[in-house]
């Protein structure tokens, strides 16, 4: 039996990045970015502010072309983005992207409803979601009544959602989940993403947390979108190539 048959439900093949070349206005941004990410695994992308890193997820999420290099999830080319939503490819963008005259619960359950989820599991699942980032008493209020912390844990309640609402393989890729909030938030969300991992998710988080980067099972930093392996992801036993 092949590794892909043996893997549980829900687990697919890795999400693969190889050799993604980034350019804007004749300017690389992003040179020669490779990487593998297995489910359940749960990797970090440093770097400093410029240095790329919300090029390469948005790369790996359909969001941007490349000009050079491909991304595959799970055999799959990642083209678009509508083609990487039918794959399971979730985004917490950068800045939260939440509709300010909507509450904290109607922007989690907005898109659960477009994913076809009916109205009464999109409301459990997002009282669910905003419970776990510590917000169970905040989803009647509006996005514009929160502060900046607030609206980012809502952020991550959103894709959190989006990504239990999906039964096969999934990805969910963070964009500085955590620049807004304290310790206690921080360290709440970056087990929200190893949960996720440990549920089956492929997990990217763009950080410039030292801690949160240290709880990821490897760290690629890039610096003026040159990438290097601080500390590579474990290669697993069925030898998948790891870049
Ligand atoms: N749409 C765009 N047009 C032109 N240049 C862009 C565009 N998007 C990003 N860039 C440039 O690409 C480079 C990388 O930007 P990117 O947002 O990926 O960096 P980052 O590492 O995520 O930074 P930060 O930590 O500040 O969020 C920057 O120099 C930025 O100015």
């Amino acid at each position: 039996m092949s590794t892909e048959q043996a893997m549980e439900p829900g687990v697919g093949g890795p999400l693969v990045a190889e050799d993604l070349a980034v350019g804007f206005d004749g300017r690389t941004v992003l040179d020669g970015a490779g990487l593998a990410v297995r489910s359940g695994q749960l990797l970090a992308v440093t770097g400093p502010s410029g240095a790329g890193k919300t090029t390469l997820l948005w790369a790996l999420a359909g969001l941007r072309a490349a000009d050079s290099g491909t991304v595959t999830f799970g055999g799959e080319p990642v083209q678009e983005r509508d083609g990487a939503v039918r794959l399971g490819i979730v985004v917490v963008p950068q800045g939260n992207a939440l509709a300010t005259v909507l509450t904290a619960s109607e922007n989690v359950v907005v898109p659960l409803l477009a994913a076809g989820v009916t109205s009464e599991q999109a409301r459990v699942a997002a009282a669910a979601a905003l419970e776990s980032v510590g917000l169970g008493h905040s989803g009647h209020q509006l996005i514009e009544e929160l502060s900046g912390g607030q609206q980012q844990r809502v952020a991550v309640a959103r894709g959190l959602a989006q990504l239990g609402a999906l039964s096969g393989p999934r990805v969910l890729l963070a964009d500085e989940p955590t620049s807004e909030l304290d310790a206690v938030n921080r360290a709440r969300i970056v087990q929200l993403l190893r949960d996720a991992a440990i549920a089956g998710a492929t997990v990217v988080m763009a950080t410039h947390d030292p801690e949160a980067a240290a709880a990821c099972d490897g760290e690629l930093h890039l610096d003026a979108g040159v990438p290097h392996w601080v500390r590579p992801l474990p290669v697993l036993d069925d030898g998948a190539a790891l870049a």
